[in-house]
């Protein structure tokens, strides 16, 4: 396996800047998910670094050599996208051979068959490597394409939102199994997705993009309790933080414009007066949707409150993140 480096790439099509000068190094053997809303470059960085595109200055690194010039296949890369990319008339033995016959790789036959058994042993699927890949449900197509990834024991994966089109049970199984097999092959990962619970269960590290330029990079817990700006403190947490202005409660730092409170760092029982507008019960957490001062919040509390819709509680922050105008953190 390998360390990817990108060093000042940038990348532009037409009029628009896809990548703005980024620098990031994905050290050996981690699991670095790259987060942004559409359009902030998260495909592009991928393309950069699998070789199917290329920057227009920068410079892209793989276990220290520059990859200036060099094909996707000359990188051993692998790549899985959201969509299957499955050969439907082949079996799923077949599928998985497929990457290893190539005729650049004169891989010999009995590696071949050890290397699918294995893949297939890690991915499940042992009892489906006889059927037709269009007789297999979504979550096991989307296996049999990491498997594809799999079996040509690449330097470095590149997943594209590989676990977005299947339903919430599926998705949660193959989180952990791709962790799993992220942590048992040392592999490095590279990862897209807009999905802030496989970040931060996941990743490493996380890549925050903003229009092009990365603005935080880090591990998951580091970008969640100190992020750089508000809107890398948007980026992970469900229910989302509460950005309000930062008057709203006493004790702002001079500068501060906004207080960003996580739903679990604000405290009831003293403080200021808000209504209770919901009380949502999700079984292991309870969400209350309260109104401060005109302004909508939301925190978590005891799975079994009482308190109901209508009601009015005090509350006051516990580790607020104060921001300035711009929206920078401060504090
Ligand atoms: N081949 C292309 N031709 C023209 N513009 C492109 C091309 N590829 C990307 N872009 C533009 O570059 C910017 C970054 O795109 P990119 O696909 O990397 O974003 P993304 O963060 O992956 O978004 P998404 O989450 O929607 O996949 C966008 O404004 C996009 O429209």
């Amino acid at each position: 396996m390998a360390e990817i480096v990108l060093e000042n790439v940038t990348k532009t099509f037409g009029g628009t800047v896809a990548l703005d000068n980024v620098s990031l190094t994905i050290p050996d053997g981690s699991f670095v998910v790259l987060l942004g809303p559409t359009g902030a470059g998260k495909t592009t960085t991928l393309r950069m670094v699998s070789g199917l595109d290329t920057p227009d200055s920068g410079e892209v690194y793989i276990g220290g050599r520059p990859m200036k010039g060099l094909s996707p296949a000359e990188r051993n890369v692998a790549m899985v996208f959201q969509q299957y990319s499955l050969y439907p008339h082949l079996t799923v033995r077949q599928n998985l051979e497929f990457p290893l016959k190539s005729p650049l790789l004169r891989t010999p036959l009995e590696l071949i068959d050890r290397t699918v058994k294995e893949v297939a042993e890690v991915l499940q699927i042992v009892h489906k490597l006889d059927n037709k890949a269009t007789a297999l449900s979504g979550g096991e197509m989307q296996r049999v394409s990491i498997g594809r990834a799999l079996v040509r024991n690449p330097q470095i994966f590149l997943m594209d939102e590989p676990l977005s089109s299947l339903d919430a049970k599926l998705r949660a199984d193959l989180r952990i199994e791709l962790k799993r097999i992220q942590a048992k092959l040392g592999a490095t990962l590279l990862y897209v997705t807009h999905d802030q619970i496989e970040a931060m269960t996941m990743a490493t590290h996380v890549g925050v993009l903003n229009e092009g330029r990365l603005v935080q990079f880090g591990a998951p817990r580091e970008v969640y309790e100190h992020p750089v700006s508000v809107y890398a403190a948007t980026r992970l947490g469900q229910p989302r933080i509460n950005v309000l202005p930062a008057d709203l409660f006493a004790g702002a730092p001079s500068g501060a414009k906004s207080i960003g409170l996580r739903p679990e760092h604000i405290v009831q029982g003293e403080g200021e007066e808000a209504l209770v507008r919901r009380v949502e019960h999700l079984g292991d957490q309870t969400r209350l949707h309260l109104t401060l001062k005109r302004h909508d919040l939301v925190t978590v509390t005891d799975p079994h409150t009482p308190l109901r819709g209508g009601e009015t509680i005090r509350i006051q922050p516990s580790r607020p993140l104060y921001f300035d105008a711009a929206g920078i953190r401060i504090a």
